[in-house]
């Protein structure tokens, strides 16, 4: 096929996305982001055209959006809504996190659950991809609250998941809380004590070990990866981290541990710095024992100062890592950094940079790594408790903490493999991409037209 003619057939498709999916801008981009980068693929696959794989992928399997009813504090009946996409089932059992966000609704988990089939490629690991969550906000809920409304959503979700079929986890606003009421209500409505049909369990009931830190540890491995290439170390570095939530903690936790500086925070009312680098003991009591705010952490921590609204991106440092949620750096926000000297942006949140902040990157020669690839470290370590789910067995951390390194250094590596393959060396984009399309691709391809 000429460049023109797949050119057409990319557009084609694109308008079928954009028709069957309007107002949902994120999954517009997500799967734009992807496509941007096929070109050479099929031109050495034609056989992908010709299976229609394109015009398949970009449908998910199964979408199910459901009511939740649930009664508050007050003894006041609320209602809010449900989703669940089950994107894609070539490579294994749909698999993906659940958001609890008030911001919620198809477009968001159409795109994470896009995003999702090819970071689960990546991971190679047999899982297929999925998301799902509620515009429901747990801020301000008190802990009866948060159960119950749960346990409502586990109630009809029940009916679509399982350890074989789908394996949802946690995202924004879903950590060990509540996925413990989630697995509490399934185990209750099936009469069946199934580790595997959830991961990010607690520790006695089915969790593994690393699997709440692996997120950002791993995102943190892939920087140093990033770096090896370059002859550098994280080692001394300086470092803006978006976010304060699960990803954030524990990338400021590995990069501290290998010599790096983490010297911001932010959450949705504004950032911190901490020129003295985050005291992660006394951020982990704000944020994971007191469900604070990063005000409160500088307000109890001499020396930080807090700014109300403004850009954590503002800050100068060597190394960005966007852990909070998606498009949060923008174009100016990305000259910003690029002005100041970053050397590295990699993305521990889902699609944190808009299209035009990656440009603004790449056309700087600042070392970019996607988020498939680069925060794919959580998904895979939930693989790794499903492994041991599946055995009844439990490794120690330190086996855990070994494979993810390893998988991790995996990815980057395939990463790298398939940028050469299809002619744009060191572009970490175009590699994930590529590198997780084909598989699932060549997958499909396998099981015919389904
Ligand atoms: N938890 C996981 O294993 C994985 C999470 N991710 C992604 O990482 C990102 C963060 O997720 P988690 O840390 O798990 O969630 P979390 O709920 O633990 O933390 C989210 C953090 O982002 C902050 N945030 C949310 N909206 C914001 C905004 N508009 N401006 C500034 N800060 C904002 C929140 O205040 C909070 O600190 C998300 O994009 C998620 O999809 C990606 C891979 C795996
Ligand atoms: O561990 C999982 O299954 C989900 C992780 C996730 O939601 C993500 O990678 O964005």
């Amino acid at each position: 096929m000429s460049p023109e003619a797949l050119r057409k057939n990319l557009q084609v498709v694109f308008d079928t996305v954009l028709r069957r999916n309007p107002g949902q801008p994120e999954f517009h981009q997500a799967v734009h982001e992807v496509f941007e980068s096929l070109g050479p693929v099929f031109a050495q696959h034609p056989e992908y055209i010709e299976g229609a794989i394109l015009d398949r992928i970009i449908e998910p399997e199964r979408q199910i959006i459901f009511r939740v009813p649930w009664i508050d504090d007050a003894g006041r009946v609320r209602v809010n809504r449900g989703y669940r996409v089950e994107f894609n089932s070539a490579l294994g059992p749909y698999k993906g996190g659940l958001r609890f966000h008030p911001t919620v609704y198809s477009g968001i988990i159409k795109f994470l659950g896009f995003e999702q089939v090819f970071k689960n490629s990546l991971t190679g690991l047999a899982m297929g991809g999925g998301k799902g969550g509620a515009d429901f906000d747990p801020h301000g809920k008190s802990d009866n609250e948060v159960m119950r409304f749960s346990q409502s959503f586990m109630t009809e979700l029940s009916r679509h998941i399982g350890q074989y079929t789908d394996v949802p986890a946690g995202d924004i606003g879903v950590g060990g809380r509540e996925i413990g009421y989630m697995f509490g209500q399934y185990k209750r409505l099936t009469n069946r004590f199934e580790a595997g049909v959830l991961t990010g369990k607690g520790l006695t009931w089915g969790g593994s070990l690393v699997r709440t830190e692996a997120t950002g540890y791993g995102l943190v491995h892939f920087v140093c990866e990033m770096l090896k290439m370059k002859d550098q170390e994280i080692d001394g570095k300086t470092i803006a981290i978006s976010g304060s939530g699960n990803v954030a903690i524990f990338a400021i936790e590995k990069a501290q541990q290998l010599g790096g500086k983490p010297i911001t925070i932010s959450d949705s009312s504004g950032y911190v710095v901490d020129r003295d680098g985050i005291d992660l003991d006394l951020l982990k009591r704000v944020k994971l024992e007191e469900r604070g705010r990063v005000a409160d952490y500088a307000a109890l921590r001499p020396g930080a100062h807090f700014v109300s609204g403004g850009s954590v991106w503002d800050v100068p440092v060597q190394i960005a890592l966007p852990c909070a949620t998606q498009n949060e750096i923008n174009r100016e926000q990305a000259a910003t950094l690029v002005k100041n000297g970053v050397q590295l942006v990699a993305e521990g949140a889902n699609m944190p940079s808009t299209p035009e902040a990656i440009v603004t990157f790449q056309d700087a020669g600042v070392l970019f790594g996607p988020a498939k690839a680069a925060n794919a470290g959580g998904v895979a370590t939930s693989g790794l408790e499903m492994q041991q789910n599946a055995a009844r067995d439990s490794w120690t951390f330190d086996h855990a903490a070994t494979r993810l390194e390893q998988i991790m250094h995996d990815i980057h590596s395939s990463c790298l493999e398939a940028a050469d393959r299809y002619g744009s060396p060191g572009d970490y984009q175009l590699g994930a991409n590529a590198a997780g399309f084909v598989k699932v691709a060549d997958a499909m391809l396998d099981q015919g037209v389904v």
